[in-house]
């Protein structure tokens, strides 16, 4: 995808653009570097195949890019900023996923790209532009490594999703450890995806947790969660979070959640609520 030479017109190193870019007119190596950057997101962004030439592509709006190669980015690929552990964990789960009975699960910056649920139509909470607007909590932060770097994986037949987990320091409670509420959280989206991808649109209505042992800031945790029961609407779900080496058991969790009234969107759920 980059050219090696860098971009013969603006000099950037590292340039995307291929030999084929032609410099507009009169365009100034500012404005240049501009374009390319913007090719570089859409390039990223898998937007666009080989064959599309530079030339249009700074009409569209720098911010409209960034929003749509932020959605298309999956968040839950390797960084430079996983330790060796968490890269060894991530390495079996996906060798585990070759027979089939584990599933990598992809991670955006909205949740139900990420769940792959078509809910386009029942969705209605948020308009296209308020959803270019917000992000999922967990992913909220571009700095690789400072806040929750994870990776899920779900088991289908056995109703199990996993997170490896590498808490980085914008999570920060006690100093060194992370906070109480980003255990939860990411208890929570865990546990939230197994449900989901059992039942559906669901809600988390409870969730209790025990915490065992403080989680060390940059240590990597398994967070492994399963469905339990299914009764009508009702979805009953545990986890346990444990060391790579399953000997510190750092926080243990029952949850409960609700499938959602298929036949109203979310909004007319809460409106009638
Ligand atoms: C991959 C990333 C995944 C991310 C996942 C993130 C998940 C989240 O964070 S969701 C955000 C936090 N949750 C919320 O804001 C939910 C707020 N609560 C609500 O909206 C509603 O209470 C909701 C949707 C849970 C249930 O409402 P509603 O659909 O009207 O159900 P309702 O009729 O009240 O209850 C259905 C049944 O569940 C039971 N129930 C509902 N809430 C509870 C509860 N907290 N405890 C025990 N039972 C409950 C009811 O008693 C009823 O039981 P039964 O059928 O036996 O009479």
């Amino acid at each position: 995808m980059f050219s090696k030479r860098g971009c013969s017109h603006c000099t950037f190193q590292n340039c995307p653009v291929r030999p084929y870019a032609k410099r507009k007119p009169n365009t100034k190596q500012a404005d240049c570097i501009y374009d390319c950057l913007d090719l570089w997101l859409v390039k990223w962004a898998g937007l666009l195949g080989d064959g599309h030439q530079l030339h249009g592509i700074s009409t569209f709006s720098f911010q409209t890019w960034l929003s749509q190669a932020r959605q298309s980015k999956d968040y839950a690929l390797p960084n430079s900023s996983w330790s060796q552990g968490m890269m060894d964990l991530y390495s079996r789960f996906l060798e585990m996923c070759k027979d089939g009975t584990w599933k990598r699960i992809p991670s955006y910056t909205w949740l139900y790209r990420s769940t792959q649920l078509n809910l386009k139509k029942s969705l209605k909470l948020t308009s296209e532009k308020e959803r270019k607007e917000t992000r999922l909590f967990p992913r909220n932060m571009d700095t690789e490594g400072v806040g929750f770097e994870y990776a899920m994986f779900l088991n289908p037949s056995e109703k199990r999703m996993v997170c490896l987990f590498q808490p980085g320091p914008y999570l920060e409670g006690h100093p060194g450890f992370a906070h109480g509420g980003s255990t939860a959280t990411i208890i929570d989206s865990t546990i939230g995806g197994c449900a989901i991808f059992v039942a559906g649109r669901v809600m988390t209505a409870n969730l209790s947790i025990n915490y065992r042992n403080p989680i060390p800031l940059g240590s990597v945790v398994l967070v492994d969660s399963k469905v339990d029961q299914v009764e009508g609407r009702k979805v009953f779900l545990s986890c346990q979070v444990r060391s790579i080496d399953g000997q510190t058991l750092h926080a243990e969790a029952t949850a409960l959640f609700i499938r959602l009234d298929s036949t109203k969107s979310l909004q007319q759920q809460m409106s009638s609520q």
